[in-house]
């Protein structure tokens, strides 16, 4: 891998954008390096929130900085991120090599220093002497793997996952996320993740953003939002009053 890299500032500022009635409006920031959890109810506007600041979508009015530069209308490719989805991260006729190399070359052109980033990103994530296989010979949690070594070869200082690990059981969704805990200590990427999980929150000792209904709601530490004196709308998402 490229050595440590720093993570950048993502700024949304008075962020609105519509799905039909649905209105959402963001105004957030998530500090240079840190880990932000995004949680809230099913349609609250999470993943909306995440392909915002990838370039998915495009606002209707507002502004998405990223380290202070104005990415509202840059194309995805440009923007300084990577995102990693719940599934339909590879491409199942191209084996793991294949798959992490298209994160570093969008046409496969590889110089020496391409492949070796490649080899060390497969490393890092554990999945060395499986480098020829497919994705259909691979279980769920070393396809994540394939994809978040994909996202560390593009070398991109914001790190976007939404609801990477949902379809993972239990122990597996926990080492994976000792797996990005041990990434952004070595790389200090900022990384934003859409979870349903608010324990997830407090293994990686993230920033927590609840959101409703297309806005933020609450906002801090995850160990004091989700502690007893955390906001009642929290603890009635997370079940814990009616
Ligand atoms: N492509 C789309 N076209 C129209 N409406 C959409 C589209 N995508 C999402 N929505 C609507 O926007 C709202 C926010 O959706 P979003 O997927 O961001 O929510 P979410 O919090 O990620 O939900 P979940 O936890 O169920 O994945 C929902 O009301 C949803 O129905």
């Amino acid at each position: 891998m490229s050595g440590r890299r720093k993570g950048a500032e993502v700024a949304l500022k008075d962020v609105r954008f519509n799905y039909g009635e649905m209105r959402m409006h963001f105004d957030l920031t998530v500090p240079p390096a840190r880990i932000a959890a995004i949680i809230g109810p099913s349609g609250s506007g999470k993943s909306t929130l995440l392909n915002l600041i990838a370039g998915f979508e495009t606002p209707q009015s507002g502004e998405i900085l990223i380290n202070g530069v104005d990415v509202t209308r840059i194309a995805p490719e440009e923007r300084p991120v990577s995102m990693v989805f719940q599934d339909n991260n590879l491409f199942a006729h191209l084996d793991v090599e294949t798959n992490v190399a298209l994160g570093r070359s969008p046409k496969l052109k590889l110089t020496d220093a391409d492949r070796a980033a490649v080899n060390s990103a497969i490393a890092r994530v554990g999945l060395t002497g499986k480098e020829k296989r497919k994705p259909e010979a691979l279980s769920g949690g070393e396809r994540q793997r394939v994809a978040i070594a994909r996202a560390l070869v593009r070398n991109r200082p914001v790190l976007l996952l939404d609801e990477a690990f949902a379809s993972l059981g239990p122990a597996l969704r926990n080492q994976m996320l000792d797996l990005v805990k041990a990434l952004h200590q070595e790389m200090s990427m900022t990384i934003l993740m859409v979870t349903h999980h608010p324990e997830d929150a407090l293994h990686l000792d993230a920033m927590l953003f609840f959101l409703e209904n297309g806005a933020v709601t609450a906002r801090g530490p995850a160990r004091k939002l989700l502690s007893d004196t955390g906001p009642a709308a929290l603890k009635r998402y997370m079940g814990t009053v009616t």
